[in-house]
């Protein structure tokens, strides 16, 4: 008899259900026995994927077509908006499975930000503030017993990871950080983006959503529940022509009797035994290369010129940590297992 839990993907013929399966298909405990696509439903995974073909992964099949209650997990890759209705009928109507989404739909607390946001209404505000915020490093007690888990995004992981022990400690000036974030460019998932194509993005950097990407919502949100005080923060994202990585460089004004000693004891005492968020050496840059294909984030902290300021950059896979990766140390967590299961892959490099 098999001791595997079942797994559900809805969204198998994307970026991050593509990198979901090359990471869940060596973990010992996950077993996927559906697979779901919109235009690509009926189709082989193989004819789609062709790196995932021959690893005995079910066909694409139609998301209306799932009986939920064969699945302990479903996890979901699907575009936000398309997630919250398929995950409300899940969880209004069956008792299990549990849910991991990577989407955006119910990592937001507050309704009206969401609409604000995301520009939609949400079908089910009270699912929403009963899910937990997957960021699996600082939210283990809800993850393992949520019902709903919702992923951060790939930006607020990087900046989150770095900036919350630094708000919680009251360090930094909470009301005074500036990102500068950049993320390659299946950061926007398979479906064709003008600013995306090969033409446009190859040779070129490019800043987007300046002042007004929907990822201030969740930076907001966590970082004043850090702090304990509203704070607004200043996020402007690039896209960089690369296929997968990101590197987020906070700008931070240090607060009153603190240093940049400091800033980089309290990262080192925060992560000191997590097996994915390291802090490097004084003095390392950290660049995408460090992290790509695996789940590490990995941080530095750097006296800025300017007195009384401090620089802190953060990289991680945003196809990895940045979703797919984080949604099975997620699975983990809830599911009690050792958290580093399926998930230790060095980096590639070069
Ligand atoms: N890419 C990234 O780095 C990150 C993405 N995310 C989030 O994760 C989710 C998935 O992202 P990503 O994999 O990049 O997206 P993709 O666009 O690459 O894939 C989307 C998937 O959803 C399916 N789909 C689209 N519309 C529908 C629909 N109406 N009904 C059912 N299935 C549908 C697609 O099927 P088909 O191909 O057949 O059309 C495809 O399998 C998104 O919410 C995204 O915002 C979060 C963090 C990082
Ligand atoms: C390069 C690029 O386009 N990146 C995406 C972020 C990916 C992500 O985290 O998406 P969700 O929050 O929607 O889940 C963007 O800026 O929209």
């Amino acid at each position: 008899m098999s001791t595997k839990l079942k797994a559900a993907l809805l969204g198998a013929s994307g970026y991050t259900g593509a990198d979901l399966l090359r990471l869940g298909v060596l973990h010992p405990q996950l077993e996927f026995t559906a697979l779901t696509a919109n235009t690509h439903a009926g189709k082989p995974l193989g004819a789609v994927f062709p790196h995932l073909d021959g690893l005995g992964l079910p066909q694409l099949q139609q998301t209306d077509d799932m009986n939920w209650d064969e699945f302990d997990v479903v996890f979901c890759g699907l575009p936000h908006a398309t997630s919250q209705a398929i995950i409300a009928e899940i969880v209004e109507n069956h008792d299990r499975p549990r849910i991991i989404d990577m989407s955006a739909d119910y990592r937001l607390r507050d309704p009206d930000s969401y609409q604000k946001w995301y520009g939609n209404k949400h079908i089910a505000p009270h699912l929403q503030q009963k899910a937990a915020y997957g960021l699996s490093e600082h939210y283990r007690d809800e993850i393992k017993e949520a019902r709903i888990i919702a992923c951060p995004g790939c930006y607020p992981t990087a900046a989150l990871l770095a900036l919350i022990p630094l708000a919680k400690a009251k360090v930094v000036d909470a009301a005074d950080i500036v990102i500068d974030a950049k993320s390659g460019v299946s950061g926007a998932g398979r479906g064709l983006k003008q600013n995306t194509l090969f033409a446009e993005a190859g040779e070129s950097l490019s800043p987007y959503a300046v002042a007004s990407h929907r990822h201030s919502a969740e930076l907001d949100q966590e970082i004043s529940l850090a702090a304990g005080q509203d704070v607004v923060v200043g996020f402007t994202p690039h896209l960089i022509p690369m296929s997968r990585g990101e590197l987020v460089t906070c700008h931070l004004k240090l607060a009153e009797g603190h240093t940049a000693t400091d800033v980089r004891e309290r990262l080192k005492a925060s992560y000191d035994n997590e097996p994915f968020v390291q802090i490097l050496e004084d003095g390392v840059f950290p660049s995408t290369n460090m992290v790509r294909g695996s789940n590490l984030c990995k941080i530095n902290v750097f006296e800025d010129r300017i007195p009384g300021r401090v620089i802190v950059i953060a990289t991680l896979d945003n196809l990895v940590k940045g979703s797919a990766g984080q949604a099975i140390q997620n699975f983990n967590i809830a599911f009690g297992l050792e958290e580093t299961t399926g998930l230790q892959q060095v980096a590639l490099f070069p």
